[in-house]
């Protein structure tokens, strides 16, 4: 039996792809296309918006009977009635907006103990598996007798409303948590004097239609360490959800990351 899916944010850039690829994927049912009162697109049918015909699905702010679970690329605005209905309804939750404040957070952590949640900055197997090799290089460069400078850069298309992206702050924390780093630096200007060695540099370039990459440097004294993890299009991140979902069926209320999804912990 295929899933039952709930698109939340479903007019949006990711919210489109998911439709259109939930609709050719044997395993999904796009059973709902969530979007605000206020979207103008609002009652369009969203196999149409993504450009793949009619589904019989329209855009709609209502909440779906039953729903196995909800996908959601929206914004930090919708998400504490997102969160009050999936409570609810107890649907199982995949959640990937950025941008959250920490009451926002707080709410999911506390959410979670009522039903599954699936929540990462990146549903991309391959940032995933990036931020594995990460923990790996931060760990080995800890005690390095040069030291490692860690600067993150990021690349986004222009439309982006959050900066830096949420992960390039998950890389920030992966990095922090194995090296100890207690300081934060957003680009830089002026004379800013020799750097600091506890710090992380995060650099945000907003450009084009860039659906988003990442690179973390560490920088020891006589050579260089980048890794880079670049997306080409967004289809990357839909299908990380749509695994997301599927591995949610049947999981205890809990908040889980796409680590757990892909099997990485073990790594
Ligand atoms: N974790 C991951 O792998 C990824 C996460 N993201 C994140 O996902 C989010 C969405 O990205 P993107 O698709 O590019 O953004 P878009 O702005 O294109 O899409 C967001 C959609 O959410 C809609 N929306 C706003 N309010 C509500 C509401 N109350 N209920 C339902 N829908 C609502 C918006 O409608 P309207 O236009 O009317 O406001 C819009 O259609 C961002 O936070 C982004 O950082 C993106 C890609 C990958
Ligand atoms: O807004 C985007 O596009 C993306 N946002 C996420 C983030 O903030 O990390 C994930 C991805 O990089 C695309």
């Amino acid at each position: 039996m295929p899933i039952e899916v709930a698109i939340h944010g479903a007019g949006g850039r990711m919210g489109q792809r998911l439709i259109a690829l939930g609709t050719a994927a044997p395993n999904i049912k796009i059973v709902a296309a969530i979007e605000s009162a206020m979207n103008p697109k609002a009652r369009t049918d969203a196999g149409v918006l993504a450009g793949v015909g009619e589904i019989g699905v329209p855009l709609s702010p209502e909440w779906p009977d039953r729903a196995g679970a909800v996908i959601d690329f929206s914004l930090p605005a919708a998400t504490d009635n997102l969160v009050a209905n999936c409570l609810e309804h107890k649907t199982p939750l995949v959640f990937a907006t950025t941008g959250l404040s920490d009451k926002q957070e707080e709410l999911i952590r506390t959410a979670s103990e009522q039903i599954p949640i699936v929540k990462a900055a990146s549903m991309s197997m391959a940032v995933n598996l990036t931020m594995k090799l990460t923990e790996i290089a931060s760990r080995a460069l800890k005690d390095h007798p040069s030291g490692a400078d860690v600067e993150i850069i990021e690349r986004h298309h222009r439309f982006k409303e959050d900066a830096p992206s949420g992960t390039a702050l998950a890389f920030g924390k992966i990095v922090a948590d194995a090296m100890g780093q207690s300081q934060s630096q957003h680009g830089r200007s002026g004379k800013t004097g020799a750097r600091p060695h506890d710090e992380i540099g995060y650099h945000a370039i907003r450009t084009g239609d860039n659906p988003g990459e990442h690179t973390i440097i560490f920088g020891l004294l006589g050579e260089t360490i980048e890794l880079r993890v670049a997306a080409t299009n967004r289809d990357c991140y839909a299908h990380g959800a749509f695994a997301a979902a599927e591995w949610l069926q049947g999981k205890p209320p809990g908040l889980y990351n796409m680590q757990d999804v892909l099997g990485l912990n073990s790594l």
